[in-house]
């Protein structure tokens, strides 16, 4: 590459969508810095989904013992805080364990806020910084709500380390953060009001699996209001009351604003180089290249349909990687990209959409109760449907399930539906036995 600059490549952000590919780039002999103003590793590793997945490994247990009742004695009681201290003993070390990939590498980081003076300079702490060609990966920031009192709400960050859970909550929103996050605050034994914006929730995902989800929460306590309207937040002795409605209130302990994530666009200096942006992210064409031909976007912050996700940024500084060291000049081709919600049970979905399908002569779907299989019966799961979208040439187009072992039915798919195989190939596919990719295949 060009050596007129102190870098070859320089990324803004040291998350998912940036060292998954800084580092292999490094490798190959490329001078990469990387600027980050926060944790090294961003939000997936220290306050996301490995933050996460941690104070929901219990839930889970909880209501596998529910279904084993007898056999194991339920009710498990789960430690709020003793959860939280395991959160933090098995993620503190993440951001060192990535410094150390990046240090073996030899890739520089420059800590603090990055920001562009021109189309080659970064502003790091008053010291400039050049580099032939940049990649913002800058992620998202939770939205805060645009009302009297926001300031008492909280974010999911701070969910994530409370020291003591409240006793009551209220949620606004009812997407990914507030589902997982009511989910888990309810198995702790918080009493967890949701505040919807309109009728429904997690609206990207079937919507009768969705319902289920509700129904199921509802069952165990956790209060659903649709149609929310919260005007306004307001102290209330040592907790918060939250309006909605018109006149109706709800008086809880804390506020959890699940109402999205947006991304990280302003004070980085995009209009000193006249990279273009919006609301939902910075514009690129399908090279991931943007208005500036030198400058690229990797992540969450790129504005696109596909979902916002750590695989997604892991595919995008993947494929950067290629494309930076000379290795393709072909556009990025996504491959299906799989979501779960990790409620439990989880909600799973990848491909063509069923609503999709169901309106359209090209696709056939399948429905199917999961418990008709008997390896189901094993941990008595007491629910879980799916439903399998096929083309014309019957080939898996799309997945979508909710169960205790959703996430394991769609990552097994997966194949079938990327390599678009054919039943005499899947016929050559062996599954270990008895296991839920076994069981999932059979119905292809
Ligand atoms: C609560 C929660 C749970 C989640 N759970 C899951 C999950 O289970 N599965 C999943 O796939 N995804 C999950 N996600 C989404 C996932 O975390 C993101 O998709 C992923 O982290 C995106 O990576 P990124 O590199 O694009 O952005 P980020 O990881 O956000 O990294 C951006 C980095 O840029 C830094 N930065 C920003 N501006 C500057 C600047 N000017 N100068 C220097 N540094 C800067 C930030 O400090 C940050 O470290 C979750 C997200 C949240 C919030
Ligand atoms: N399992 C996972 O993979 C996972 C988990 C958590 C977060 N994430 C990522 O983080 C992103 C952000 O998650 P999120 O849950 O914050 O966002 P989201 O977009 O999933 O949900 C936001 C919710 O807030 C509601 N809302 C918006 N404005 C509102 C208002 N003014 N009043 C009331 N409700 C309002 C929306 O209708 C929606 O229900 C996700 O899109 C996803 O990319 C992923």
């Amino acid at each position: 590459m060009e050596n007129e600059y102190d870098y070859d490549v320089l990324y803004l952000g040291s998350g998912h969508g940036t060292f998954d590919g800084a580092i292999p780039l490094a490798a190959k002999g490329f001078k990469v810095a990387i600027v980050e103003s926060g944790l090294i590793g961003g939000t997936c590793p220290n306050r996301g989904c490995n933050a996460k997945i941690t104070l929901d490994a219990p839930v889970p247990l909880q209501r596998q013992a529910e279904d084993l009742q007898g056999i194991v004695t339920a009710p498990v009681a789960l430690n709020w805080s003793e959860t939280v201290k395991h959160k933090h003993d098995v993620i503190k070390g993440l951001p060192d364990f990535i410094a150390g990939l990046l240090k073996n590498n030899e890739v520089t980081v420059l800590h603090g806020h990055g920001k562009l003076l021109n189309q080659h300079t970064v502003d790091v702490n008053g010291q400039s910084t050049t580099a032939a060609k940049i990649v913002i990966a800058t992620g998202l920031r939770p939205h805060h709500m645009d009302i009297p009192g926001s300031e008492l709400a909280h974010d999911s960050s701070e969910f994530m380390d409370l020291k003591e859970l409240p006793a009551k909550i209220a949620i606004i929103g009812a997407g990914y953060i507030s589902l997982e996050f009511a989910t888990i605050a309810n198995a702790f034994g918080s009493e967890v009001t949701i505040l919807m914006h309109g009728q429904k929730a997690l609206r990207k995902f079937h919507q009768p699996f969705v319902e289920h989800i509700i129904a199921d929460l509802e069952k165990r306590g956790v209060h659903f209001v649709r149609n929310a309207a919260v005007s306004r937040l307001e102290k209330h002795g040592m907790g918060t009351t939250v309006h909605y409605a018109g006149n109706k209130a709800v008086h809880v302990d804390w506020v959890l604003d699940a109402t999205g994530r947006i991304p990280n666009v302003e004070n980085i200096g995009l209009e000193n180089t006249g990279v273009e942006y919006d609301k939902d992210g910075v514009i690129v064409n399908d090279h991931l290249q943007t208005t500036i031909p030198n400058i690229y976007a990797s992540g969450d912050v790129i504005k696109k349909s596909q979902p916002k996700l750590t695989p997604t940024a892991i595919f995008e500084s993947t494929y950067l990687m290629h494309l930076l060291a000379g290795e393709t000049s072909a556009a990025i081709n996504y491959p299906a990209i799989p979501s779960v919600v990790f409620t439990s049970p989880r909600i799973a979905r990848v491909g063509v959409p069923v609503e999709e399908a169901e309106k359209s002569d090209e696709y056939t779907v399948v429905k199917n109760n999961v418990l008709d299989n008997w390896y189901r019966q094993v941990t008595r799961e007491t629910f879980g449907e799916n439903a399998l979208v096929f083309d014309k040439a019957h080939h898996l187009v799309g997945a979508t399930e909710v169960s205790e072992h959703a996430e394991d039915v769609v990552n097994s798919l997966l194949p079938a539906i990327e390599l678009k195989l054919k039943p005499e190939q899947i016929e050559r596919i062996i599954h270990l036995f008895p296991t839920i990719s076994s069981a999932s295949w059979e119905l292809l």
